[in-house]
């Protein structure tokens, strides 16, 4: 079951589309990477997707019970927690205060037991009568979280819950997602523009650029799309690119700054060889290289903003396109 799914939806802010034909899917039991540079929509989505923000046009349904627009999101917010933007902390209270302030505010049953639960879920047990204000911004993080994880949500909306975070810091945060994702079952979904943040723990991935989702994928995906590329090198980079193509129609390539090609796709480095051999080529590198993820996902973000660059005026009501 898709925990989340959106059919077209958009967001116009004074007749700009911030958000626009924007699809996606988040199965249950997901860590989901959110991913996009800055300004791309990604707070716009999360706050539709929990009724904050009414959408434009489109749809969002929700534990596979459609709701148009943002009518009925009442009927979900119980099963979604969410950390957009600030985390809303009181200062002069302690971690357990704010805590108990929210849940006698949603009215939730046995306040100060679930309280001191989530209190133990990210490790803020022992920070007893020190006030909030005291806190690092690690531990203002995950008292963020712990507010969010108030009601026992199915569903954590985690916008850049990583930021300004120290190696540690983000580490702990991590962790602290996939416990929760593990052993409670909870279906998150993550934002950042920063993609090494996510790359460990997302078991699935949404790619956004100008408000348009331009790529979802799983985690075997992006590894097996950033797997071994070819990198070769000739003295005629134009007549090798002409010969590969030519001799091996399964291979993708690409141009490197240095006149390398880098060729990935259905081909090993034996196909090549033979191509290059046949043709009389002065073969001066022939290797194995690894495609480095972080450049990937920036490929997808910047191929995204070019094809959105590029599109021709858009009627309003359209299909969704992925
Ligand atoms: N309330 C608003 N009024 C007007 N414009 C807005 C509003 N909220 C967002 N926008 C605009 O919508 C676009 C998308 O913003 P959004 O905050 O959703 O992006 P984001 O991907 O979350 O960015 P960031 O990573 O910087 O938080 C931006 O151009 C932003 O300026």
């Amino acid at each position: 079951m898709n925990v989340v799914e959106t059919r077209g939806l958009a967001k116009s802010y004074r007749g700009k589309r911030a958000v626009d034909r924007f699809d996606m899917h988040v199965a249950q039991g997901d860590i989901y990477g959110f991913v996009g540079k800055n300004g791309a929509g990604k707070s716009t989505v999360m706050k539709m997707i929990c009724g904050l923000v009414t959408p434009t046009e489109g749809e969002v349904e929700l534990f596979g019970g459609a709701r148009a627009g943002g009518a009925g999101g009442a009927v979900c917010t119980g099963r979604i927690g969410a950390l957009i933007e600030a985390p809303g902390l009181i200062p002069n209270l302690t971690a357990y205060e704010n805590l108990m302030a929210k849940a006698l505010a949603m009215g939730v049953v046995d306040a100060s037991v679930r309280c001191r639960e989530a209190l133990e879920l990210v490790r803020l047990s022992d920070t007893g009568r020190k006030k909030v204000k005291g806190f690092s911004l690690g531990m203002k993080q995950r008292l963020g979280l712990a507010l969010a994880l108030i009601g026992s949500p199915d569903l954590l909306l985690l916008d850049e819950p990583l930021n300004g975070l120290d190696p540690e810091g983000t580490r702990a945060m991590r962790n602290l997602l996939v416990r929760l994702n593990e052993t409670l079952g909870i279906t998150i979904v993550i934002s950042s523009h920063v993609l090494d943040q996510l790359d460990r723990v997302a078991t699935r991935f949404g790619v956004i650029a100008h408000g348009t989702m331009v790529r979802e994928m799983t985690a075997d995906e992006v590894q097996a799309e950033c797997g071994d590329s070819l990198r070769v090198r000739t003295a005629d980079p134009a007549r090798t690119l002409a010969l590969l193509e030519e001799a091996l129609p399964g291979a993708a390539f690409r141009a490197e700054p240095d006149g390398a090609l880098s060729v990935s796709g259905a081909v090993n480095q034996a196909a090549v060889a033979q191509a290059l051999r046949a043709s009389d080529q002065t073969v001066l590198e022939l290797s194995q290289v690894r495609r480095d993820i972080e450049d990937y996902f920036v490929e997808l973000m910047e191929g995204g903003a070019r094809v959105q660059a590029e599109a021709p005026a858009r009627g309003r009501g359209g299909a969704c396109h992925v």
